[in-house]
């Protein structure tokens, strides 16, 4: 049948996030608890030459965070992982600690990285087992049981294939993601003619991350030669190899991919501007007006498939919309005044909310025209430009719209369609240019 995938080895619709069927809510992850320490190496230590950047692709900025920044946010925020060596070229040393320093991150460790990529995974496993203690008797008891080892730059790792991972690594000594090829391989003679072909359904690609028992790997890089630390690209096959552990392979995710050329930085950028745009929340202030557009705009958003939750304020329970990935629409009515989103300003930065995303903030200021003088109830483009200005520097997008309340009912309706389209632009846009402008509906 068209459409339908009978091959289990080719892999379906490459959608790199699942996104929840419309209008169904939220899937939060399971909480996960391991008994045992696990600990995880990202190596970082390329040049990343096939981007041509002169930056290495973990230090690119991705919505002005290192890429690096999102797979340590990646492992940080799974609760039973203990600790992360992150492996960087001694030349990059600074910047890393730096990079932890600005974005808070708190499990971190930077290790010297190696010249090859199992150089640099060696030394952070080797980190791992020395990191409390100098006696062989202390080192030993605070070694991890299990070690993840994760690519930097794949930063969209989820805790629940992590767990996947470790308990597979813990069971069987090595545990590895793989993904079914898109391309069949084939190899060359060396003059460049077709030798023979693989089968491509009996072959996989090894992907990250993969988990090891702490003795496993540590005695893999014990045992392998030279000319694996220069040319070998599996730590499964050194496992194999040198410990006689077969490791189990688990299917991933298509999310598992890894950044390797320039247009694979916008990909990334893309899929995180797809995430933070999910939900935004309506804040009213407690007025009719406002309250009966929010409804309006509840209706036109779950057609846009996007979360919109409404809210008087932000206050007691309320406040949980500031811990969250929630972007704001703030409703003003008649009086074009700013204080309301001032505070809302005030409270983002109060809970470090854009520490780590940019959040984006709508202010709409509802205006009635049946008012004596229009102009006097209109918003302030200067106002909002510079209230705009300083809280972009503390990476918080604030957006004007204007909208002329009609009491024509379709003329309205429609000036609502318009306005949730506008305001959904915004939030998955996230447009520098139209920071601080104040757009008419
Ligand atoms: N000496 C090295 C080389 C690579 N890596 C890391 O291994 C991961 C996967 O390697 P790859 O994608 O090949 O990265 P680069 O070697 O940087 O890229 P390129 O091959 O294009 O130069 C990356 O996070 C990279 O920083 C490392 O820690 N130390
Ligand atoms: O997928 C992997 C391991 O199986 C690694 O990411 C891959 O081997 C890295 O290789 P290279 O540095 O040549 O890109």
């Amino acid at each position: 049948m068209e459409g339908e995938n009978c091959d289990p080895a080719r892999p379906d619709n490459p959608q790199v996030f699942p996104t929840p069927e419309s209008g169904q809510r939220r899937r939060r992850p399971l909480e996960r608890s391991v008994d045992f320490p696990v600990c995880a190496v990202l190596p970082a230590g390329g040049t990343g030459e096939r981007t041509g950047l002169r930056t290495p692709k973990q230090f690119c900025s991705v919505l002005g965070r290192p890429l690096i920044s999102y797979t340590v946010q990646a492992f940080e925020r799974v609760s039973w992982i203990q600790s992360i060596a992150v492996v960087v070229a001694k030349e990059n040393m600074d910047l890393m600690t730096d990079i932890i320093q600005r974005f808070q991150h708190k499990k971190v460790q930077v290790v010297e990285g190696g010249s090859t990529r199992h150089r640099s995974i060696c030394n952070g496993v080797r980190a791992l087992g020395e990191a409390v203690g100098e006696e062989e008797q202390v080192m030993a008891a605070n070694r991890p049981k299990v070690v993840i080892i994760h690519d930097a730059v794949r930063p969209f790792v989820e805790e629940d294939f992590l767990y996947k991972i470790a308990m597979a690594a813990k069971e069987q000594g090595a545990a590895g993601a793989i993904r079914p090829l898109v391309s069949t391989v084939i190899a060359t003679t060396s003059e460049g003619y077709l030798d023979h072909s693989l089968e491509r359904a009996r072959y996989r690609a090894s992907e990250m991350p993969q988990g090891f028992t702490y003795d496993v790997i540590y005695q893999a890089y014990q045992r392998c030669t030279d000319a694996d630390f220069e040319f070998g690209t599996e730590c499964l096959h050194l496992a194999l190899q040198y410990c006689g552990t077969k490791a189990k392979l688990i299917e991933g995710p298509p999310t598992l991919w890894k950044v390797t050329y320039k247009r694979d930085l916008a990909a990334a950028e893309s899929i995180i501007k797809e995430t933070l745009s999910r939900s935004a929340c309506i804040v009213t202030g407690g007025s009719a007006p406002a309250a009966t557009l929010a409804d309006a705009l509840q209706n036109a958003f779950r057609a846009l498939d996007m979360e919109l939750n409404v809210t008087p304020d932000l206050m007691g329970d309320n406040s949980k919309y500031l811990v969250n990935e929630w972007n704001f629409i703030q409703i003003s009515v008649s009086h074009p005044c700013l204080s309301e989103v001032e505070a809302i300003l005030t409270d983002l930065d109060a809970a470090n909310r854009a520490l780590l995303h940019p959040v984006v903030v709508i202010w709409v200021h509802l205006s009635s025209l049946d008012e004596l003088s229009i102009s006097r109830t209109m918003a302030e483009p200067a106002a909002i430009r510079d209230l705009a200005s300083a809280a972009k520097l503390r990476n918080i997008l604030l957006y004007g719209i204007q909208l002329h309340q009609s009491t024509d009912t379709e003329c309205w309706e429609r000036s609502v369609l318009r306005v949730a389209e506008i305001m959904s632009t915004l939030i998955r846009d996230r447009s520098p240019a139209l920071v601080g402008q104040l757009l008419q509906a």
